[in-house]
């Protein structure tokens, strides 16, 4: 029979501090059993790898929270990209793979690091200062270039970072606390962030418009084109914010980080991704199995119809597949990290995150000579997100 755990992974304890669970799932074998919610984890690098590639075996279209679409009725209409297969995936995919490209962020690059200057320039105009990390840095840029990248009004942008915390709240069980708690707003929420996906209210340039034009071209539907606006703003906010918050928080307590990266800012890429390794901003998805699917190498099988907890953030932390894992390593080379995912679903949106955190990093550590904290930070419980509430740090320059 199954390892089973008696775990409640979306308990507050667990989500406060994951690491002990995610430590007890990789040692109780490639699939354990959850009977709390009647589901199954997998946990371990090599297995979570395998799960992610094999997209036929371990499908999203039933979603990839606890709900299954396949007999419960989802909180919202499901993503075009994040709760599909191919082949509907695949043209969604291919716009947006096209879109938020590398060759396409290149136009963003010299606006991003400029409006990163300015931001710590003000922050620093009386020299050096104590602020709260998430709100001054980590919050602040990325609700200052994203939004105009997308091409949304000026008006409600304060919808964005609750209708994301909810979203990713909605992964996990339905009747949870933090679910229940955001149920209450949802609906504003919602309601403007479906508003800003109508094409008349996106800016004639940004990445909004560049979906629209894609059905104007017949690479989408029209009808699909305001569900793909909406997948940016559902996951490309919260997620870059928590990054980023990440990667601060480990440069502040990282003894000497902050220093080798002024010396060496070529490490400041490789920097992020080591964050987003180390910390794992989106901690674990579901799949849902199509047939009966052998796991590991000990026989174990997932029989289908299932709902599994594909534990990114357990992955990246695997002993067995990094050397010294808990350890937030700047000069490491964290390439085959699954803090992206992996596979056909891998985020489409890294090299928009890479670039958000390269600019601000960049103008951070051309002006701060050290980084340190000035108090507890505070956890932000979220039941998918790893987050900061707040990081009370002092900017030395
Ligand atoms: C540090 C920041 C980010 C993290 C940690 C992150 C994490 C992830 C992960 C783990 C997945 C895979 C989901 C799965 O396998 O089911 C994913 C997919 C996705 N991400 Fe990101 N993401 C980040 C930033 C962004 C940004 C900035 C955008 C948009 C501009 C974005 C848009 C998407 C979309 C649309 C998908 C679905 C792709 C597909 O299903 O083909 N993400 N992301
Ligand atoms: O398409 C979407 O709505 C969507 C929502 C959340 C994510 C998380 C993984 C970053 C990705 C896509």
């Amino acid at each position: 029979t199954l390892p089973t755990l008696d775990l409640d992974p979306f308990d507050p304890e667990v989500l406060r501090d994951p690491l002990p669970a995610h430590a007890a799932l990789r040692d109780a074998g490639p699939l354990v059993r959850l009977p709390r919610y009647d589901t199954y984890a997998i946990a371990r690098y090599d297995d979570v790898r395998a799960a992610l590639s094999d997209w036929q075996s371990f499908e999203s279209s039933a979603g990839v929270g606890l709900t299954n679409f396949r007999t419960e009725t989802p909180w919202r209409p499901p993503s075009l990209l994040l709760e599909a297969d191919p082949p509907g995936h695949d043209a969604p995919r291919t716009v947006l793979a096209g879109i938020l490209g590398p060759r396409a962020l290149r136009r963003l690059r010299e606006d991003w690091a400029a409006d990163a200057e300015r931001l710590v320039s003000d922050l620093l105009a009386g020299g050096s200062a104590e602020v709260d990390a998430v709100p001054a840095l980590a919050e602040a840029f990325p609700l200052r270039v994203f939004p105009d990248a997308v091409g949304l009004g000026r008006d409600g942008r304060e919808h964005l970072l609750p209708y994301g915390d909810h979203a990713f709240n909605a992964f996990g069980p339905t009747d949870n606390a933090l679910v229940l708690a955001g149920n209450a707003d949802v609906a504003e929420h919602s309601g403007w962030v479906g508003e800003q996906c109508r094409r008349e209210n996106l800016a004639p340039v940004g990445f909004g418009a560049d979906i629209w034009a894609a059905a104007d071209r017949g690479d989408l539907t029209h009808a699909q084109a305001p569900l793909v606006v909406r997948s940016l703003l559902t996951a490309g906010v919260d997620t870059t914010v928590h990054g980023i918050g990440a990667v601060l928080h480990a440069l502040a307590t990282t003894p000497g980080a902050w220093d080798l990266l002024r010396a060496r800012p070529e490490l400041v890429r490789g920097a992020f991704d080591e964050a987003v390794r180390w910390e794992s901003p989106v901690q674990a998805f579901f799949r849902t199995t199509v047939r009966d699917v052998p796991v590991g190498r000990d026989g174990a099988v997932l029989p289908a119809g299932q709902k599994v907890l594909v534990f990114f953030a357990a992955a990246n932390r695997d002993p067995h597949h990094w050397t010294d894992p808990d350890t937030f390593d700047p000069t490491r080379d964290p390439s085959g990290h699954v803090g992206f995912g992996m596979g056909i679903h891998q985020c489409v949106g890294q090299h928009v995150a890479r670039l958000e955190a390269e600019s601000l990093l960049t103008a951070l550590l051309t002006r701060v000579t050290r980084l340190e904290l000035t108090g507890e930070p505070v956890r932000h419980l979220n039941n998918t997100l790893r987050a900061w509430a707040s990081l009370p740090m002092r900017l030395t320059i």
